[in-house]
């Protein structure tokens, strides 16, 4: 997933395999720890790479395993504290215990890491108080962003907070640091005071604290960094364990079996309970590791990592390239011909479809398929659209002139039955149940926004559980059950088809001829049909619908569009398919409107090989985003780019642009099958409704006005239109 914060691009990824690349490869942490920059801007876990590096070769040899095992002593001693407070508290509910762990853990670590006896420093536990405030405002800056901007921040009260932590928390180290420092400076300069203090003569390492004072003598650190680092860890060493065995005694407090069996454990492993366990009893208790384990699997006390790349990471297909470059988008259309991932939400009922399949189905179905797309075939259609423009016609005149609200499903009835007609050479009317395809269409885009919102279940397995997957899958067993009732009602006239070339070369008939003799399988059939009858009804309707309400608010360019289809057309007569072709302007319409109003609004692709795109190389297995809003809205191909002007289609300022500056029906050879369909049908329609009404757009002076919801496709939400029938 990705998001930006401001100018900062955030990737996040759960693949195990992006997260090994992303660990190993990029060791400075994200700019989101600079937060904590005044607290301890150069301790180990907050430092940049360069400080990170130094420090952390000095620092990791006080955690070789001999030093780690001599912690065992301090260990069982806090422990015993713990649980001297719990028999003084037994049968009390305890209400926030981690902190009385804490504390605990928070002695510890002094003793362990920083050579110091804890009730030296009587006030330590307000460094517990301060880091918490730390954490708390620290939240909060996720919350409210713009306190991540220093001015911001240094004027609200949080900062006012934060500063009196920071002073709090810093006394106690300073403190503990100086402690440290004193044992040091009384004991003898061979590093053995280490051995004095906590009594472990056999060790051939320094403890973390007394390394550091040490290599500050030789001018290796500085004392404010040493301080820092001790913030952090000692804190790092306290919370995280606190955290973890507070949480590891929920998990048994909740699971009494689980309890049971640890208990069994330690009782097997440590005959005699009230003696001190020994290390090598302790490492023996295997269950109560992977109890551990497990709970820190469900609920790790570091829910997430945040790491900054300073160079690209190729992470295999998890990358998304956005690209608005026009030479860009070429390379990307021409070469990569496979859908990206995304396209899966669709997979479930829609495998094998055009829109939908990997490259190989979808280039042997686009041969079969594209024939019935010849010009020849589509000229056939002209009379069809004519029909089902006439019936548009009608109803709009039975509106006697009265407000509409969203047309949509209307024109998509009428476009639904052209389409049956046309692909399939079956009478719409045969087919009564056929507009459930709509209602159909409608659910199915409605559950896939739902898991675009939703986005875990854009995630197989919760997919799987989900009922909405169920629903999915009726809705399309409803088109397919149509695409069966047309099948059938084909094969009672298909003697008919036989006798006529370019009839029985449409869609359905050809397929079906083509399944006969086994070279496509009666599923696929269903599956293509399907998204073709949605493909081919569902685009021309809104977009028939969003044209006239540009015309609508731009009476200008509708007197134009009309007085071009009255010079064009005979009067009394239908517009025929000659007459149709030279309606230049309202072509021009047309484009313009999907310039502005781009019914796909981004196109999705993967490559499987590496592209060359000058000065670029994007790697095999990139996903490529590609904003057609954006690119058919930038200033410098589009001069005014706001500006609604059909004249930007004329044959001389096309010429100016790149080719792949206007992607309206995507480019090269898997680009949208139906474009010159689709052009036809919707010149067809938009000449016979301007001819016959005077458009207006109710409550809109600009296209600006119209509201459109922007995710699978743009849809306007908000046309309200009145159809006024021309006198003359
Ligand atoms: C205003 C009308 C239309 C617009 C704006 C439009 C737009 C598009 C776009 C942008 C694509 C590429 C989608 C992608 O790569 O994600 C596409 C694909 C497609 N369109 Fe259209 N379309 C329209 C009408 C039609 C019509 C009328 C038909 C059928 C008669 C049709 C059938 C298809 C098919 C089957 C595909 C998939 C092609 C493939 O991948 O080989 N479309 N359309």
């Amino acid at each position: 997933m990705k998001c930006w914060a401001g100018s900062q691009l955030y990737v996040a990824s759960s693949r195990p395999a992006d997260v090994d690349k992303i660990l190993t490869t990029c060791l400075n942490k994200s700019p989101f720890y600079e937060t904590l920059d005044d607290v301890m801007k150069d301790a180990i876990a907050t430092s940049k790479v360069n400080v990170w590096k130094k420090h952390r070769k000095m620092i990791s040899p006080s955690f070789n395993s001999k030093i780690v095992n001599s912690f065992h002593d301090v260990f069982v001693k806090y422990s015993t504290e713990i649980v001297k407070f719990v028999n003084e508290a037994e049968g009390r509910e305890q209400v926030n215990f981690v902190l009385v762990i804490w504390q605990q853990t928070f002695d510890a670590a002094l003793e362990t890491l920083a050579n110091v006896k804890p009730h030296v420093i009587e006030e330590r536990y307000n460094a517990i108080t301060a880091f918490m405030k730390f954490e708390e405002i620290l939240i909060q800056k996720f919350y409210k962003p713009w306190l991540l901007i220093g001015f911001i921040w240094k004027l609200s009260n949080f900062y006012k907070v934060h500063q009196t932590a920071r002073q709090t928390f810093r006394a106690v180290f300073e403190k503990i640091v100086a402690e440290a420092h004193k044992a040091y400076e009384s004991e003898d300069r061979n590093g053995r005071y280490v051995f004095i203090v906590i009594n472990r003569p056999q060790l051939d390492g320094k403890l973390f604290l007394p390394n550091l004072i040490q290599l500050s003598q030789v001018k290796q650190i500085t004392l404010e960094q040493i301080l820092e680092e001790t913030c952090f860890m000692i804190i790092a060493g306290s919370e995280t364990t606190a955290i973890t065995v507070n949480m590891v005694l929920i998990i048994l407090g909740i699971y009494p079996d689980i309890q049971e069996k640890v208990y069994q454990e330690l009782v097997s492993v440590l005959p005699h309970l009230e003696k001190d366990p020994t290390s090598e009893e302790i490492s023996r208790l295997d269950y109560l590791e992977r109890v551990i384990k497990e709970t820190m699997r469900l609920s790790p006390a570091v829910p997430f990592i945040l790491r900054y790349a300073d160079e690209d990471i190729n992470c295999g297909s998890q990358l998304y390239i956005i690209s608005t470059r026009p030479t860009d988008v070429e390379k990307i259309l021409t070469n990569c011909l496979n859908k990206s991932p995304f396209y899966n939400t669709i997979h479930d009922e829609a495998k094998n479809t055009l829109l939908t399949s990997p490259v190989s189905v979808w280039k042997e179905h686009r041969k079969m398929i594209n024939p019935s797309f010849n010009p020849k075939v589509l000229n056939s259609f002209h009379d069809i659209f004519v029909d089902y423009s006439r019936k548009m016609v009608e109803f709009l005149e039975s509106t006697d002139g009265k407000e509409t609200t969203d047309l949509t499903p209307i024109i998509w009835q009428n476009t639904l039955d052209s389409t049956i007609e046309t692909l399939t050479n079956i009478k719409p009317h045969l087919i009564k149940e056929r507009y459930n395809a709509i209602s159909a269409t409608m659910k199915i885009e409605e559950i896939l926004i739902q898991r675009l919102r939703k986005f875990w279940l854009l995630t197989d397995f919760f997919w799987k559980l989900s009922s909405l997957r169920k629903e999915y899958q009726q809705a399309w067993q409803k088109g397919h059950k149509i695409i069966e009732n047309i099948l059938a009602e084909q094969s009672r006239s298909s003697e008919f088809e036989s006798v006529n070339p370019i009839r029985s070369q449409r869609f359905l008939p050809h397929l079906n001829k083509l399944n006969q003799n086994k070279l496509i399988t009666h599923e696929d059939i269903l599956e293509e049909a399907s998204l073709m009858s949605i493909a081919a009804s569902e685009t021309t309707a809104i977009t028939i619908n969003i044209i006239l309400t540009f015309l609508g608010i731009y009476s200008d360019v509708q007197e134009k569009a009309y007085q071009e289809v009255v010079s064009v057309t005979s009067c009394h007569q239908d517009p025929t398919l000659e007459e149709i072709n030279r309606l230049e302007y309202v072509e021009r319409v047309i484009k313009e409107t999907l310039r502005l109003i781009p019914l796909v609004p981004f196109l999705m692709r993967s490559n499987e090989a590496d592209i060359t795109s000058d000065p670029f190389v994007f790697p095999a297995g990139c996903n490529f985003l590609i904003p057609v809003v954006t690119l058919h809205r930038d200033p410098e191909v589009w001069p005014d780019p706001e500006k609604f002007d059909p004249d930007r289609f004329l044959p001389d300022e096309v010429a100016k642009r790149h080719r792949c500056s206007y992607l309206p029906f995507s480019f090269g050879s898997r680009n949208c099958i139906g474009l010159k369909y689709g052009m036809m049908s919707m010149k067809v329609m938009i000449a016979m409704i301007v001819k016959k009404f005077k458009i207006r757009a109710v409550g809109m002076k600009s296209w600006k006005d119209m509201e459109c919801d922007f995710l699978i496709m743009l849809k306007p939400k908000n046309s309200h239109l009145m159809f006024e029938k021309r006198t003359n």
